[in-house]
């Protein structure tokens, strides 16, 4: 991974307006994560304010979590309005692969909509390829293809650079793919892990010319901060603490961390 230390300092000097349309389940979260990792988080869903919030945004987070017709619309105008002012969008396929009405919607914005990154579980990655899992609602199910091929050929679909988490999580452009071994089941257990590395995705991506890169580090962090967060658990601790250990680790993490930390190889 390139310039750990200067992206990281780049978001906190530049502190990037990160324009969520997000979900109601985790939309706090996301705004906290945003600001941990050095960025200035915006929560808007209103669809006759979003070419005017884009003006003022460095990256576009769209979000499925809790999708409905009247903010989907304001996805697509948001969606445009980043393409044309060419700062990076990040999509999180929430649940795609749950139900037709997610699947039929994620194909019509991904029509409409040039993605920088996608990143979501294997579940909801193997949908937006096509394939069919056995998805729990917003869980990653069970699926037929590995975690490396799903990658592949999303980033080759959508020519963009694809997330994928779980245990490992897979990072694909289309021509490199890297496999992260950090992380902890732990992170499964509270609502959001997810949605919020797609903020700290798109808080790198906004600061730099490289959305593969972005992904990568992105990725890094949360399962990095989850491992940590989890090993500094004391006795009696449970997932509250966990949770907020988490956003003290995301907040605490630089550069030497990340190095001594990170384990990631290219496939
Ligand atoms: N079985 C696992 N072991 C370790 N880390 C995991 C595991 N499953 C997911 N993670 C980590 O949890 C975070 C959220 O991933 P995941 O649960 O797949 O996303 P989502 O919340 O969108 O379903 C990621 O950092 C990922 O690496
Ligand atoms: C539980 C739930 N239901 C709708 S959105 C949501 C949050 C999903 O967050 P994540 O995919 O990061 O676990
Ligand atoms: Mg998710």
């Amino acid at each position: 991974m390139n310039n750990i230390k200067e992206l990281f300092n780049r978001v906190k000097e530049s502190k990037p307006l990160i324009h969520h349309i997000t979900n109601t389940v985790t939309i706090n979260d996301c705004a906290n994560v945003t600001l941990a990792i050095g960025g200035s988080p915006v929560m808007a869903t209103e669809t006759n304010e979003m070419e005017e919030m884009i003006q003022l945004a460095d990256a576009l987070v769209i979000n499925f979590g809790t999708i409905h017709e009247q903010v989907f619309e304001s996805m697509i105008r948001a969606g445009g309005a980043a393409n044309r002012k060419g700062i990076p969008v990040i999509f999180d396929p929430v649940g795609v692969g749950a139900t037709s009405f997610r699947t039929s919607k994620s194909q019509i914005l991904l029509d409409q909509v040039k993605m920088d990154i996608i990143r979501g579980n294997v579940s909801e990655l193997h949908a937006l390829i096509g394939g069919s899992s056995q998805t729990k609602g917003v869980d990653a199910g069970e699926v037929s293809v590995s975690p490396i091929e799903i990658a592949n050929r999303a980033a080759v679909k959508y020519k963009c650079s694809i997330g994928i988490s779980g245990k490992e999580d897979v990072i694909s452009d289309g021509k490199r793919t890297f496999i992260l071994q950090n992380g902890d089941e732990i992170l499964t257990k509270i609502t959001g892990t997810g949605c919020m590395s797609g903020s700290i995705i798109a808080s790198f991506a906004a600061v730099s010319e490289d959305p593969l890169n972005a992904t990568m580090v992105g990725m890094s962090v949360m399962s990095i901060a989850g491992q940590r967060a989890k090993q500094h658990l004391k006795l009696n601790e449970g997932l509250g603490t966990f949770k907020a250990k988490l956003i003290d680790e995301i907040d605490l993490m630089n550069a030497e961390t990340f190095n001594l930390e990170v384990r990631i190889h290219e496939y």
